[in-house]
């Protein structure tokens, strides 16, 4: 069990309300200080190749400005990956992407990927980059993080939120178990996306899960409470969970 459930609070939709209008506010890194502020491990930020929310000037100051470890999220292309060794992260997170999707649709295919995905771990490992492979729950990709040396998995947990009763069920005994199998094999397993206040408990209570990213639900929130209470209020309910 590890002692701290991180977290780590993705600010994408803070530069999706600031990208409505073009204008400068919200301001991504003023949010990103305010979370950290409140208690936030970490921040995630999501560079998408169309770049409909975070932009390439959000990451470099992100880099710049923060103090606590920024975790890039990035497509495995070329052009993401010269950005990545500009800026040199603390963490970088592989996640698939499709131009027409409207958020993350599914985990990233390490197994399929490969070989088009071990130069480029081996490039940002080179560059003190902490990589994350953004995975579904599953036990063959679990063995292609091992053997790409990817030393974070982060499972992902959009259907889990998507069902209900004996669906969620299974989803949440899959996503304990592959865990499981990802700290057996020394490497440390993540969680997120599409995670709330009501069902981020059972996912926290996971022991082998070292953190958890959330974003979308806790920008909404914070519309209704402030960003320092969304964020204060979602490490109160992890923390309730991890007991
Ligand atoms: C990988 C993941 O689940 C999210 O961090 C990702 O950023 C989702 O993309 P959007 O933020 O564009 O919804
Ligand atoms: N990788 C998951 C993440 O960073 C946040 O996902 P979401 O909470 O915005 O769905």
């Amino acid at each position: 069990m590890t002692d701290h459930l991180r977290l780590g609070v993705n600010i994408d939709h803070v530069a999706t309300i600031r990208n409505a209008r073009g204008t400068r506010y919200p301001d991504p890194v003023r949010a990103a200080l305010a979370a950290q502020a409140a208690g936030a491990d970490g921040i995630t930020a999501h560079l998408r190749e169309d770049r409909r929310h975070i932009t390439d000037e959000d990451i470099a100051r992100l880099s710049a400005e923060l103090d606590i470890p920024f975790n890039f999220e990035m497509a495995a292309t070329e052009e993401m990956l010269a950005i990545a060794l500009r800026h040199r992260p603390h963490a970088v997170c592989l996640v698939p992407e499709r131009r027409e999707e409207r958020t993350t649709e599914g985990g990233l295919d390490a197994a399929g990927l490969h070989n088009h995905l071990a130069p480029m771990i081996d490039r940002l490992r080179e560059a003190g980059c902490r990589v994350s492979l953004f995975i579904e729950a599953d036990p063959r990709q679990i063995e292609a993080a091992l053997r790409l040396r990817a030393p974070v998995v982060e499972l992902h947990t959009g259907r889990y939120c998507e069902v209900e009763g004996t669906e969620r069920t299974a989803e949440l005994r899959r996503i304990a178990d592959m865990a499981a199998l990802a700290a057996k094999n020394g490497i440390e397993p993540h969680a997120g996306h599409g995670l709330t206040y009501d069902n981020v408990g059972p996912i926290a209570a996971i022991p082998q899960i070292a953190e958890l990213n959330i974003g979308h639900f806790l920008i909404g929130e914070a519309i209704f409470l402030g960003l320092h209470e969304s964020v204060a209020e979602m490490r109160r309910q992890m923390d309730a969970a991890r007991g």
